[in-house]
Formats: C-alpha cells, structure tokens, sequence
C-alpha cells in the first residue's frame, strides 16, 4: 500500500512552507486533468487541499512526494475501477485492516512521537480519487473531522458559561435566525442606497452568502426532521384507507371521489396573495393586508373575527404548503401557531384506548377542509396540542403566529366585549335593574356582532332561530310568510273579469339589485362541538370572567352549528298590504324560493330560485316591521309570547350591524324579574298574527282589483273603435301605443290617486329597485319601457291631474289624493270589498285565502 521512497522529490516539496505545499499541489493536480477541469478549479482544490487537508490533519513527509511516485503510489494501491475500489468508501485516516497492515502499525507506532500517523495517513489516504466528487467528499470530510476536533478542543477550555453561548451561537436555528437578520440587512442596505451595495460592500456580500449557506442546511435539517416525523407517526385507520384509495399506484377499487369535481378543495391561493404572505409583516403596505383580507374573507373559520381582529391577522399571517401525509402538529407538542386551512384537507387524529386490551392508539376524530382551522386550544389554553393533525390531501394552510393570536386577539376580544357591554346597557332590555353587570357581561361573551349588506336574508325562521338580534346600526326589515293560493291575490273581482297585470309587474320590479353578501360574524363556528364541551362551557360560564384567552376560546368554540339548518322553500309574491288596525304598516314583498344552500342569499337570489320552481300554493312576504338602532328581533320567541309563527329577518338600506345573544344563554343568565320584563317588552311590540295580515292582503288585494277596474273604466272609451277609420297603418299603431301607455301610466299612478293610506312613502321604495336592475335583459326591458312611457313620465303632476279628471269624469266619486286614506275613499273600499265578495271570483279567492 505504501509507496516506495522516492529520491528525486520536487522543489516544492523540499520545502514545508505552506505556500510551497500549495505550489506542488498545485503543479501535482494540474496533471491530473481528468478530475479538474479548470485552472480555477485547481487552484481552488489545491487552496482547500493544502489548508484543511495538509495543515491541520494529514501532514504529508515531503520528501517521498513527488508527482511520479504519488502516481504510481495511488494506482497501485487503488485501481480507478472495480467493485472494492476504496474510493467508494474512502478511508480518510488510516485504520489498519490486514494483518500485515497491522504489523507496519505496530511498527510505526513506535516512531509516533515524531509524525508517522501522518505519513501512514498519506500513504493510505485517497487524496487524489477518481473522480472530482469522491475527492471533493473527501475533502469535506475531512474538513469536518478537523472542525469537530477543534471545536471539541476549544470547547474544553471554555467555563459552562461561554459553552452555553458557543452552543446557541452554532445551533442551526439560531443560526437560521442570523441569516435571516443578515440577509434583511443587506436588502435593506440594498434598497436603502444601491450605490454603496454596488461599490461593493463586499463584507455584506459574503455575509449573505454565509447566509444562504446556513439556510440551505436548516433547510435540509428540517426536511430530515420532517421525515423522521412522519415516519414515526402511526398512521391511523382512516388515513390508511384514504391514502390507499388515493394512491394511483395503490388503487384498490374505484374511487369515485379522484372523479368528482373539486373546484373548491383545489382552489389555490393566487400568487399574488403568497407573495403578501411571504413579506415580512411591516413591509406589507396597507393595500396589501386590505386585498389580502378581502380574499380571506371567504374562509368561515376567518370570517367568525372581528374584523379588527381580522385586519391584524392579515398583517402577519403566514403561507405554507404542505405534501400529502406530513404532520402539521403533534399531540403534546408546544403550541406555536393557530392554522387556517385554504385548500386541501387534514386529519384530526386523537389518542383512543382500546377498552379490551387498553392499548393506547391514534383515531381519526375529524376531517377539516378549505375555510376550517385548528391549533387555537393550546394558544389559548396553554396547555400542549390536544391532537395531532395531519395532511390528508396537499394543503395551503395560512399561520397566524402565537403571539398575536394568544396576546393581541384576547386584548382586542376583550375591548370588544366592554364595547358589547356598553351598547347593550342603552337597550331598555337590559337596563341596570334586570342585568347586573356581571350577568351581563356574562351574556357578551358569547354574543356575536355580524353585518349584513343590503338586502341579506338574516334569520329565515325566528322560530327555528337560536339567537336574540339587537340592531346596532342601519336597518332591517321583519318579514312574515303567508302561504295562499296564487289565484286568490291574483285574480281580479272586477265584473269586466280582467286579469290585473301587476301581479307581474310588481315581482319584475322588486327583482333588486344584485348585492354581494359579506357579513362579519365575530365568533368561531364548531359544528363538532359535543356535549363534553358543553358541560365544560357552562362550567367555566359559572367561574365568572377566567382568563381573557378563555374567555376567547369559549367564544370562538361557543358557535359553529349557525346558519346550517335551513329548510329551503316558499315562494313570494309581489304585494302592498295594509293592516286595518294601523298598528303595523306593511307592505310589500318578492316572490321567493330558497335556494337550498342555506341564509348566504339575497332577495334576487331567492326570486330566481322561486321562478324557476312554478309552485300553485305560493308563500307572500309581507313586511311587517323595522328593526331600528336598538331593536329587538326574537325576544317573543325566547320568552315564549309569540304567536305571530315564524318571522324573517332582512337587512335592507345601506344594510345593517347587529349584535346577536344566544337564547340559551338569555334564558339561563335572566333573573325571574328580568325575564318578566323581557315579556313586557315582548307584548308591548308584538307583531300582527298571520290571521290578521290575511285579512288585510285579502283586503289590499281587492282594493288593488278596484283600482284597475276603475283605469280600465275610465279608458274605455279610448278603445272605442275609431270614428273615421281611414287611417294610416302608422297612425294606427301610434294610437294604440299612446292607449298602452296612458294604461300603462295610470296603472302605476293609480296609488297616487286613488289613495294607499300610509304607504305612499313604501310605494315609492318598491318602485326604486326598478331603477336599478342588475341584469340586462331586465335593464333592456326597462329602457324600452321607459323609453316607451318619456312624455308622461316627465311630467307626472300633468299626468295624475288627467288621471284625476278622468276618473272625475268617469263618475267614480274620486277626487286626487294622494295622501292618506279620506273617509270617503274608506267608504269605496268597503263598498268594493262587498261588490267583490258577491262576485264569484272574489269569492273564490276569499275561500282560497
Ligand atoms: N375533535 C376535534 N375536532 C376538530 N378539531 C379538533 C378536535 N380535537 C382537537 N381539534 C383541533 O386540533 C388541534 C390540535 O392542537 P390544539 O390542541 O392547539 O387545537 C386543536 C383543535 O383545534
């Protein structure tokens, strides 16, 4: 294995300066153009060579190393091919393996004082490989060797103290950490002034380099812990079958879930929200943290925030991508993040004990999906992970840092409830006599503040409903449901037997315009909250105010079952009703049909989704009420005086914010005073029961009927058949246009003159969706029938005193009014209504209603 002593050795070798050394090796690799490709190369390998390889470990005799014999050594000891090359496996310091190794060690080592470990080293180590990368492999290790036996030196020396530093110093996260601040300097030094970056501060640049290095390690580092990770996590049952079913090489029968169409499972965040993401939070400008909240709104887990909350969490929430089967969190780790899942889906696995043989293993104990998230029970609690979640499908998952969400969120939670607190004192429900202040605080911790755009469907069945709504501000609309015949209402009584066209009309005119539905709910939904969190809720409900993070959890674990029982039906018509009793106004409604995903709808949706569900039994939306700042809707129905059924609650306006309390908590925190109170109040603005609308759309109806009897009376006389009637086709056509229009006209004005007692002012408001309509067809229909009506139109004071005089002229009785109801005009009703009942139709329709 040795080579043989050499006695010509070159001038650089004679000499053991380490700039000689280099010299030769320099001149020794050069000739070995197969493993170098380039004099750089060369000078780097003999510069790497010469300093960690010769200085510090294998320190070469010089005088047996001369190019030729090195050669010759190194073929001889260890040919370029063949399976037990030991470049494969390169021994760096010599270990004797045969005997007559051995012997030659023993030999040598009685000359050790002086260097013969070095020599042996030489002669046995691989300097020169056959290739660059066995070379290169050797040489680092090497390297390292040296390192960790000087470092093991240097630390011997050191008093525990500055051990305890070295070590922090050379830990890779702390490391990673100093890359990082490193490389933020040198950006910012880049930005700040790239004159000087240019003209070379060199020292930042190989700082950034050094940098880049340790994050390349930390980064291997932890795709190495992450795999040990998932290695060591037992897979559960259900991970097990999905994974099988999933894996292409794996299939084991069909799975009609790889077929289905998962657009909302595979929504990717865009790049430009990753990008956000991947900012430092003070490098996101306001812009930024405002588009990215507006996507993550669409995340129920996000949305239940406030969105002062919200606005935080988007100035430092994270992006992470994440493979299929790796582990997000371990049961009984430290808690370091609260999670949102964008797209994919997780485990949730628990710890279960089989009861037979009480092994403890993994149970799968849910799935979470796109807009759900995990991880706030440590934060908030303290305590260690509850469970360990893993990926099920490749995930996005967005992390709010610990510290904001276990610090920052309980703050902003807690000044929110003082907020809460002190609005719900001005409602006369919760005056300082019936709530004391610890009740009452009691009872926000769980409520909710949402808002609502305009013409958002709140709450479809006050009955059905588990919340107390109290207006905060804006407006809302109390709607009520009465299910008749579609002929009753629409059929008109009059003797001509002509069917009314407003019916029709008036369900085109309240299709509204579209709104986009945002609404801002403030509290966690947990569809899966068991019973045992109940118990523990009422529990901690009874230690009055804990922690300000409990009290948060609570909050967000307190609600998720929301807005998820809907019962989708009913259809509603387009009608302006008045109750006789003049107690309530009413008023008009859309017809409507529910669309079967659940209260995220608007008025037009609802319309939409009843027109294309033609149905003989229809439901009419009658407005009721409206609910003003301070407002209460579901107080009857918590307290048990309603009797009105089931009520619909409707943002409308420039839509609405209101606070929302739970019923079970309302009737477990109300002293008996307070809910004798609450009952008072309950009476005192109770809504008309459904008898006593019907009577009054029953009403309205026919009133309705009379007046188009009375247009169309007043107008005959224009459909007489013409005097002289050589007329030009043209002319024929523009008067039968101007006869449509003057019908048309008078129809719409008919409220004006013939009286709505109490709602020309709601009359006005159905009308005014009409000038706003959201789809084309509609918009074109409407600029036709505009176009169509201009002259009378423009000038509508002219035309309602033609109108007038028509109906003067006509023998109707009628003078204009377009104000409240006059007596006389009480009087006509009555009368029509008699006229009506006698007639068949209206008969009938009385019977239907
Ligand atoms: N039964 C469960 N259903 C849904 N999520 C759960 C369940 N148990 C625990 N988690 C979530 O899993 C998370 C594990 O970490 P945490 O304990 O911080 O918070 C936990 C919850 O967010």
């Amino acid at each position: 294995m040795a080579a043989g002593p050499d006695t010509s050795p070159p001038a650089g070798f004679t000499s053991s300066s380490a700039e000689g050394r280099q010299r030769t090796l320099r001149h020794l690799l050069s000739e070995t153009p197969t493993f170098f490709k380039s004099p750089r190369q060369v000078n780097s390998a003999s510069t790497t060579l010469s300093r960690n390889v010769f200085d510090k470990r294998l320190f070469i005799r010089p005088q047996s190393c001369t190019a030729e014999n090195r050669r010759k050594a190194l073929t001889a000891s260890y040919p370029v091919s063949g399976t037990h090359s030991p470049m494969s496996r390169p021994r760096t310091s010599f270990s004797p393996r045969t005997p007559s190794e051995r012997d030659r060690c023993a030999t040598d080592s009685d000359s050790t004082a002086r260097r013969p470990r070095t020599y042996r080293s030489y002669t046995a180590s691989p300097l020169v490989s056959e290739s660059q990368q066995d070379l290169t492999r050797h040489v680092t290790e090497a390297w390292s060797r040296v390192r960790r036996e000087s470092l093991r030196r240097r630390m011997s020396r050191m008093t525990p103290e500055q051990r305890d530093s070295f070590r922090l110093l050379h830990n890779p996260a702390f490391q990673a950490a100093r890359c990082v601040a490193v490389w933020k300097r040198a950006r910012e030094r880049c930005t700040h002034s790239r004159q000087n970056w240019r003209e070379g501060d060199k020292a930042g640049i190989a700082r950034f380099h050094h940098a880049a290095r340790l994050v390349i390690l930390v980064h291997r580092l932890r795709v190495a812990m992450t795999t040990l990770s998932r290695d060591r996590t037992v897979p559960t049952a259900a991970e097990m079958r999905f994974h099988t079913l999933h894996h292409d090489e794996r299939v084991l029968a069909f799975n009609k879930d790889m077929y289905a169409r998962r657009t909302e499972a595979t929504m990717r965040l865009p790049r430009w929200a990753t990008d956000i993401m991947g900012k430092p939070p003070r490098w996101r400008s306001e812009q930024e943290c405002r588009r990215l909240h507006a996507l993550l709104r669409c995340l129920k887990a996000f949305r239940v925030f406030s969105p002062r909350i919200q606005a935080i969490m988007c100035r430092s929430i994270l992006y992470q991508f994440i493979e299929a089967e790796r582990v997000v969190l371990r049961k009984g780790h430290h808690g370091s993040g609260f999670y949102f899942v964008y797209s994919g889906s997780v485990f949730v696995n628990a710890e279960d004990k089989n009861q037979a043989t009480g092994e403890a293993f993994m149970r799968t104990e849910a799935v979470l999906g796109r807009g759900d998230s995990f991880g706030e029970i440590a934060l908030l609690r303290g305590c260690p992970r509850t469970a360990s979640v893993t990926v099920r499908e490749p995930c996005e998952l967005l992390i709010v840092d610990d510290k904001i969400f276990a610090e920052v969120c309980p703050k902003i939670f807690d000044a929110e409830l003082d907020e809460r607190v002190k609005f719900l004192r001005q409602v006369p429900l919760f005056a300082h006599r019936y709530w004391p202040p610890e009740a009452l605080r009691q009872l926000c911790i769980e409520t909710q503040m949402q808002e609502f755009k305009s013409d958002h469907i709140i709450v479809d069945d006050s009955e059905e409903d588990e919340w107390i709504y109290v207006c905060a501000e804006g407006q809302c609309k109390v709607l009520k449901s009465l299910v008749l015949e579609k002929e009753s209402l629409t059929r008109p009584a009059s003797p001509r037997g002509d069917p009314p066209s407003d019916v029709d009309t008036r369900r085109v005119s309240f299709a509204v315009h579209d709104d986009v539905i945002e609404d801002d709910d403030d509290v966690f939904h947990d569809e899966d909250q068991d019973s045992e969190e109940e118990e523990e809720a009422t529990i901690d409900r009874s230690e009055s105010m804990r922690s300000k993070s409990e009290r948060m959890l609570r909050s967000i674990r307190g609600d998720h079952a929301e807005d998820n029982d809907q019962d989708p039906q009913a259809s509603m018509d387009v009608f302006t009703v008045e109750v006789d009793d003049g107690s309530h106004d009413v008023s008009r409604a859309g017809r409507q049909r529910r669309p079967p995903e659940e209260l995220d709808m608007t008025l037009r949706s609802l319309i939409e989704a009843q027109l294309r569900q033609r149905r003989k039994n229809d439901v009419v939306y009658v407005e009721i009420g409206i609910l003003k700042r301070g407002d209460i809707f579901g107080l009857q129905e918590t307290v048990g005086v309603s009797d009105s059924g089931p009520l619909i609650l409707m943002s409308f306006g420039i839509g609405t914010r209101i606070y929302r309390l739970k019923r079970t908590n309302f009737r477990d925190l109300a002293s008996e005073e307070a809910t004798e109170h609450a009952k008072l109040l309950g009476y005192e603005k109770k809504y008309p029961s459904a008898e006593a609308l019907l009577i009054a759309l029953q009403e309205q109806s026919k009133w309705d009927v009379y007046k188009q009897t009375v247009v169309e009376e007043v107008l005959r006389h224009h459909r007489r058949p013409d005097r002289f009637p050589l007329r030009s086709p043209t002319e024929e056509k523009l008067r039968s246009r101007k006869v449509n229009r003057l019908v048309s006209t008078l129809s719409r004005c008919s409220d004006d003159i013939l009286g709505l007692p109490g709602n020309a002012e709601n009359t006005r408001k159905i009308t005014e969706p009409i000038d706003a309509p959201s789809d084309d067809r509609e918009r074109e229909d409407i600029r036709r029938a505009r176009k169509f009506d201009t002259p009378i139109v423009m000038r509508p004071k002219t035309m309602v005193a033609r109108c007038g005089s028509m109906l003067a002229r006509a023998g109707t009785g009628h003078t204009l009014n377009s104000g409240k109801i006059s007596p006389h005009q009480r009087l006509v009703r009555q009368r029509v209504s008699a006229i009506s009942s006698t007639s068949s139709d209206s008969s009938e329709a009385a019977n239907g209603v």
